[in-house]
């Protein structure tokens, strides 16, 4: 599982948040204008209420004489709902712009970097609950940060020309929900990270599940992952009531204190007015004042922290994003490009992409070696793959052939030695531009949801012509275009789902003219008869171009040009 990373930004401000978030700076702009209006609606208010009781009850005022400040009350807590639903769109507008950039930004980064290093089911979880959990954040907690900095200053500079004393207590207790937050708060954020970390575990479980039922089933072992997910989601559970509890307290314990510290302004106001400190319907009217300021100068540092509780598991999940987002890309890769808007509307029109290798070129392997996290370093590795021939890679199971295919293609780096093109160095080349000049076919090819022909059509990076499709169809001996093919492949024979991608990498290097082909066990599941009539057909596409297979069969090794066992 992914680790979190080491060192947490995750403050009262997430910068690198607001840093990777376009527009998120004019949100706080906006949430700084929405609050200062907030603040001036809260003090206004107050005022109309306390000035229409004083005058109601000691000041002998009638219901007319007291329209002006009904009216006003009225404008006053319409204009506070106002405010508060412009927060809300602007709120939701600003998390959706933050959630979308995030993603895109990750989903860029993930395709620059080796694959097989994450697991398929945390990194959907992590881009897709991960980062909406991020709503509360920008929606909730984001919004009262900027009233807790603006409300209470508002509030106590009436209170100070109103009645000092007040002021004074509010002055020297509001300090208290702040400093109580940041205590519980620093346990809600390692909370909030544990249970983020079983939610991951979770959906990782689940995933593997799913895709491995059928196996389970029928090893007869479905029943016993009963267990299994019993104790994830028991974990789950826990962690999920942990974080909740401190939620739970952490409520309790600032609302205390702001029922407390209103309490003693209370009893002050209350004591001056038994007292005659405050006397008349002006005396009233103060005390009144004070007294409905008095809870507003805490609520929104209350709202802080319930807030950072909802907002903790988005932080969580952004701070992983941010782990992906700091990874160092392949060698070589290129800057990642403006993502496009939409599917097919954003392929490029022009049909030729030219392939930046312009001749079928030289492979050196020189003492490569690969390793995988937690295993033995492969054995070291020198092999040249001759110009404009075809190699079949004969060795044994286990060897490293497909991570040396994958090498080729900055897939897999190599920990020690090097890999090159014509006497270049594969870390001083473009990797994108290697890649448009390579077809690959690998082990198992990836199939998507629609036809057989839309299948073979994902060869190239624009949509290609009906009679090319055909052709690679026709030349891989694959099934009919229109057969309707599942997702990952359901609906297919292994031997026809090789033969689908065989007829992608022949449509691409058609249509490409890429010199280099890579071959993974293209006919493993093939009868003979099939596999001669696959070779037989594959014949042309090799003319001229550097060819790389890796297999086991004689019909295969009987096209090789050269053989290579280690
Ligand atoms: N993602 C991975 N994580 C850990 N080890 C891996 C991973 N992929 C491959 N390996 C290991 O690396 C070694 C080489 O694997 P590779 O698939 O390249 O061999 P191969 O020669 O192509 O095998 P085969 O002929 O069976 O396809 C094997 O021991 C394999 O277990």
């Amino acid at each position: 599982m992914t680790q979190l990373a080491p060192k947490p930004d995750t403050g009262a401000f997430d910068r690198r948040l607001l840093h990777r978030a376009k527009g998120a700076t004019v949100y706080i702009g906006v949430c700084a204008g929405l609050g200062l209006a907030q603040t001036a609606c809260v003090i206004a208010g107050a005022w109309l209420i306390a000035s229409l009781i004083a005058g109601a009850f000691a000041g002998g005022r009638d219901l007319a004489s007291l329209a002006p400040e009904l009216v006003g009350l009225a404008a006053v807590l319409a204009a506070r709902a106002l405010l508060a639903s412009v927060q809300e769109a602007a709120a939701h507008r600003a998390a959706a712009g933050v959630k979308s950039g995030l993603r895109r930004q990750a989903l860029d980064k993930l395709m620059h970097l080796p694959s097989g290093t994450r697991h398929t089911g945390e990194t959907a979880n992590l881009l897709v609950r991960g980062v909406d959990a991020l709503d509360a954040y920008f929606a909730r907690y984001l919004p009262q940060l900027v009233l807790a900095a603006i409300v209470p200053v508002g509030v106590l500079a009436v209170m100070v020309v109103a009645y000092p004393p007040a002021a004074l207590i509010v002055l020297l207790t509001l300090p208290l929900i702040p400093l109580f937050g940041i205590l519980i708060g620093r346990y809600t954020k390692a909370r909030a990270e544990r249970q983020w970390a079983s939610t991951s575990a979770l959906a990782h479980h689940f995933a593997d599940l799913v895709a491995g039922l059928p196996t389970l089933k029928a090893f007869g072992r479905a029943a016993k992952q009963a267990g299994a997910i019993e104790a994830t989601t028991g974990e789950y559970r826990r962690r999920s009531m942990a974080l909740l509890r401190v939620a739970f307290c952490s409520a309790l314990v600032l609302e205390l204190a702001a029922s407390l510290s209103v309490a003693i302004v209370a009893v002050t106001v209350g004591v001056q007015l038994v007292e005659g400190g405050l006397a008349g319907a002006a005396g009233l009217q103060t005390a009144l004042l004070v007294l409905i300021l008095a809870p507003e100068a805490y609520l929104p540092l209350r709202n802080v922290g319930a807030h950072y509780h909802a907002s903790a598991e988005g932080l969580a999940a952004a701070e992983q994003v941010f782990g992906i987002l700091a990874e160092a890309p392949e060698p070589g890769a290129e800057p990642a490009p403006e993502a496009p808007q939409t599917g097919a509307a954003a392929l490029p029109s022009a049909p030729h992409i030219a392939p930046p290798l312009r001749r079928a070129p030289t492979i050196m392997f020189r003492r490569t070696v690969f390793a995988y996290p937690g295993r033995d370093p492969l054995p070291e590795l020198s092999l040249t793959v001759p110009a404009a021939q075809t190699t079949v890679l004969t060795a044994r199971s286990g060897a490293g052939k497909s991570t040396l295919l994958a090498a080729l293609l900055g897939f897999r780096r190599p920990v020690g030695g090097s890999i090159a093109f014509d006497g270049t160095d594969l870390t001083r080349l473009d990797l994108e531009a290697i890649r448009r000049s390579v077809a690959w076919l690998p082990q198992k090819p990836v199939l998507i949801d629609g036809t057989v022909a839309d299948n073979v059509r994902l060869a190239v990076p624009y949509e290609p012509s009906d009679p090319a499709v055909a052709k690679a169809i026709a030349a891989a001996h694959a099934p009919d275009g229109r057969r309707r093919v599942a997702a990952s492949g359901a609906g297919l024979s292994a031997g026809e789902a090789a033969r689908v991608g065989l007829a992608r990498l022949l449509l691409r290097a058609d249509l490409l003219d890429t010199p280099v082909l890579l071959l993974d066990e293209p006919t493993a599941h093939l009868d003979a008869d099939t596999e001669r009539a696959v070779l037989e057909s594959f014949e042309p596409y090799r003319e001229n171009r550097t060819v790389l297979i890796a297999s086991h069969r004689d019909a295969v090794r009987a096209i090789a040009d050269r053989e290579v066992d280690w």
